[in-house]
């Protein structure tokens, strides 16, 4: 069985009394695209909070290419590349300041991390954008750059949190395609969402609704070949 790039087995999370996750297990394959699917409030920040460590997960298991996240933290944390719900780059900063920062606090040397911003940028199609200020770009631009910093370090998993939240239409798209193509040279990618059309039937899919997962496969098995909507809405037991 060849390794996953990221697997989660049977974690559990509370909040206090309220429990939200329950007994969660999932598994991202090399080089594939998986998208984590839920609703508002299902779960999806608290598991990446626990995949890379804001939270400490003290039930079940988590492994990043192979590495135990409790027994081998800093080898499964190198591994790991994320892209967060909000913005996380230095607006007043250049996107290569920005860059050569995230690379410096993962011990790159700087002559080495600015030959990797070079190679991540153009990666993402912002070659032209070395020495622009991250306040300066579009909102699609900017998602763009936080996901070459994400890169900057060699991850073998990606982890984006509703990566498209605030964009318009065709940079939406444009973000979706590009993580696509991503995985396609080899990075893997989980991709939170609550945005059917951004998933295609071909997609690795976990659903993940009030902290379970109601079903995981690729796309459309999980359908069944119905309309991704109505199959999460019968899924779920919610109404449309
Ligand atoms: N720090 C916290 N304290 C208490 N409850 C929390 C905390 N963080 C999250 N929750 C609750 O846990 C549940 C899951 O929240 P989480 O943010 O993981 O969901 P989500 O799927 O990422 O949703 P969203 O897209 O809105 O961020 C929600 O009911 C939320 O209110």
């Amino acid at each position: 069985m060849p390794q996953d790039a990221l697997s989660v087995q049977n974690v559990s999370h509370s909040f206090g009394r309220f429990q939200a996750l329950k007994d969660v297990s999932l598994a991202v394959p090399k080089g594939g695209f998986t998208a984590l699917l839920g609703v508002n409030g299902a779960g999806k920040t608290t598991l990446f909070s626990l995949i890379t460590r804001l939270y400490n997960s003290t039930s079940g298991r988590i492994e990043v290419a192979g590495h135990d996240l409790r027994r081998e933290p800093g080898a499964a944390l190198a591994r790991l590349g994320i892209v967060f719900q909000s913005r996380a780059l230095d607006a007043d900063l250049t996107v290569s300041q920005n860059l050569t920062y995230h690379a410096a606090l993962h011990g790159i040397p700087r002559r080495e991390a600015m030959s990797r911003a070079v190679d991540v940028l153009a990666q993402v199609g912002l070659g032209d954008k070395m020495d622009a200020r991250v306040s300066a770009l579009s909102g699609g631009q900017s998602r763009r750059a936080e996901i070459a910093r994400a890169l900057i370090h060699r991850p073998q998993i990606l982890l984006l949190d509703e990566a498209t939240v605030g964009l318009d239409v065709k940079s939406r798209a444009e973000v979706v395609e590009l993580t696509r193509a991503l995985t396609r040279q080899g990075v893997s990618a989980l991709w939170a969402t609550h945005i059917m059309d951004e998933i295609r039937p071909e997609d690795g899919l976990v659903i993940l609704h009030k902290g379970q997962v109601l079903a995981a496969g690729k796309t459309a098995e999980v359908t069944g070949g119905d309309d991704l909507t109505e199959a999460f809405l019968r899924l779920t037991g919610e109404q449309a």
